[in-house]
């Protein structure tokens, strides 16, 4: 049975839709790292939002894992890179929590221009300060966006609502989408000098953490009011306090922190900064959705093989997966021919998609080509997730050709691999019981099917090869299922493909290589 860990606070939606599916759940909340990697071993997915840390040693550890969801956007808590080195897929739910977290960092914007949390505090108290809150409209005033993706677009969208020019540094932000948005599009610089209000809402990366340092915060206006809903890295903290102290910063609002929880920080006590516990998305809405969205698309992948907004592999549907299916097992076995036939470094691969193929989503079968060509090196530490980077590491230069057009077949994928030595092409199609047939090797036409347990021999074209070869099998005790032959032209080159019962012992295979003819006979395994 397929079973999930499920590690953070998620809505027990989640928890049910597993269930419906099939898939045995277990609930662990609030474990450390450690803890998490004693357990892990026994799953197939885990589940998380950003309290788990899914670190290189959890995933050293989970020897069954195949995917990492995350109910959420950040994915700072999961080293993706050493989850995509194991093979395990890694996906988020985009778009289940923008719109509460927009509001969120919205309603931190208010909370600093009006004092709303100490105001609130001291009234409760029994003070009545009228002149101590005195607040700043936000009408007209610029709004400074770093980040202008899903939920910096919001925050853009509501910004303007309440009347206020908004301007954005987000550098893969195009024109276009600017003057959609009827954003701004500045430079940083220019941003940090304009901006009445900076809220931030990039992801967590070497190129944004610390953005905002002491640096930043000098070229800012006297008076800004700064906002973070998107992660605590992106502040430095204590260079902030400082322009808070000064009076640079006229205030600062803080949902993400460095180190969560942040129970102790600088920050805290602060008469001009407000803070939340990471609560961006923390609305009953956004939990339903992300817990819903996360559940389906880890069911739908770890049952059916589809891939929805992963991070570390190409995205197949739920309807593509079924059309995709016998291509797959194509794709697989194509890649594992070439992969068993080549003796040495692979140097180009490229794979021409025709025919009814071509009009499919191929990524994922390019990616089953060369998972099945470096398991022979690699073993089980390659997988469709891994392989287009594992090749790329290789320097295994790849091509990708489609030719909607059919060709002599319906649908066809033809195989390429370039070595130092030679280069040697294996197609294959699906027939219409969509069963995969070889139907070309090196150019030799044949038609084959492929049985877990194959021997394919390059021999010769002269009378007497199959008899021998076939005396010798049955002389020890080897069960041919079928026999499929082609050849280049009389006389020239000539293969094989034999389908056995069973696997074929080394002294056998030694034997059909030392047969007058055979120019090279290998033992293949699907
Ligand atoms: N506080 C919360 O609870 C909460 C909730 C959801 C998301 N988040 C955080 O918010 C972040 C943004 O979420 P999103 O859905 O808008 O993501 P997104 O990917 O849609 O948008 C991020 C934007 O940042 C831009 N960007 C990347 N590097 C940049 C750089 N160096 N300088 C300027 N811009 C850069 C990207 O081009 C992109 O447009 C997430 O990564 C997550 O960390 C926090
Ligand atoms: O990236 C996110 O989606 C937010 O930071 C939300 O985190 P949470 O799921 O832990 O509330």
């Amino acid at each position: 049975m397929v079973k999930v860990l499920i590690s953070d606070e998620l809505s027990p939606a989640a928890v049910k839709i597993f269930q419906e599916r099939g898939i045995d759940v277990t609930e662990k909340i609030g474990l450390k790292p450690k803890e998490l990697a004693a357990i892990i071993g026994d799953f197939d997915g885990l589940a998380v939002r950003s309290a788990s840390k899914v670190t290189a040693d959890v995933l050293a550890a989970a020897a069954k894992l195949k995917v990492v969801g995350r109910a959420g956007i950040g994915v700072d808590n999961i080293d993706v890179k050493a989850a995509t080195a194991r093979g395990i897929c890694v996906m988020n739910t985009p778009f289940g929590n923008n719109i509460t977290t927009a509001e969120h960092s919205v309603a931190m914007m208010m909370a600093l221009a009006r004092h709303i949390p100490e105001a609130n505090s001291s009234t409760h108290q029994g003070k009545w300060e009228k002149s101590r809150f005195v607040g700043v409209e936000l009408y007209a005033k610029t709004l400074g966006l770093v980040g202008c993706g899903n939920i910096g677009s919001i925050v853009a969208d509501r910004a303007q609502g309440l009347k206020m020019k908004v301007i954005a540094y987000d550098p893969f932000l195009s024109p276009e989408r600017a003057l959609d948005l009827g954003v701004e599009k500045v430079d940083l610089d220019a941003l940090l000098a304009r901006a009445d209000f900076i809220s931030l809402h990039t992801p967590l990366t070497d190129q944004t953490r610390n953005l905002i340092d002491a640096a930043a915060l000098a070229k800012c206006r006297d008076g800004v009011r700064i906002i973070n809903c998107a992660r605590g890295g992106l502040v430095v903290e204590a260079d902030l306090k400082a322009a808070l102290d000064s009076g640079k910063v006229a205030g600062a609002a803080l949902d993400v922190f460095p180190v969560e929880p942040a129970t102790e920080n600088i920050l805290f006590g602060h008469p001009n900064v407000v803070c939340t516990p990471h609560l961006g998305a923390s609305s009953t809405e956004a939990q339903l959705n992300v817990a819903i969205q996360v559940a389906e698309q880890m069911s739908d992948f770890l049952l059916h093989g589809a891939v929805t907004n992963a991070l570390n592999m190409a995205s197949v549907t739920v309807e593509e997966a079924p059309k995709l299916r016998p291509y797959m097992r194509l794709a697989d076995q194509l890649g594992a021919f070439a992969g068993q036939a080549t003796e040495t470094g692979i140097r180009k691969v490229t794979v021409e998609y025709e025919g009814h193929v071509a009009s499919l989503n191929t990524r994922p079968l390019t990616a089953l080509i060369l998972q099945g060509l470096l398991k022979p090196l690699l073993a089980d530490s390659v997988n469709m997730v891994n392989a287009p980077l594992v090749a790329k590491e290789r320097n295994i230069d790849l091509t990708e050709a489609k030719h909607e057009r059919e060709g002599d077949y319906h649908t066809l994928i033809r195989l390429t691999v370039e070595t130092e030595r030679w280069s040697r092409s294996i197609a294959g199609t699906l027939f219409a019981d969509q069963r995969p047939r070889v139907v070309d090797i090196k150019g030799i036409k044949i038609d084959a099917e492929l049985g877990p347990h194959m021997l394919y021999v390059t021999n010769d074209d002269k009378p007497g090869f199959i008899g021998r070869l076939g005396t010798l099998l049955g002389d020890n005790g080897i069960n041919i299922a079928t026999f499929a032959l082609g050849r280049a032209a009389q006389g020239g080159d000539a293969i094989a493909l034999v389908e056995i019962d069973g696997p074929l012992p080394p002294e056998i295979l030694r034997a059909v290589q030392a047969l007058p003819q055979v120019q090279q006979a290998k033992a293949l395994v699907f």
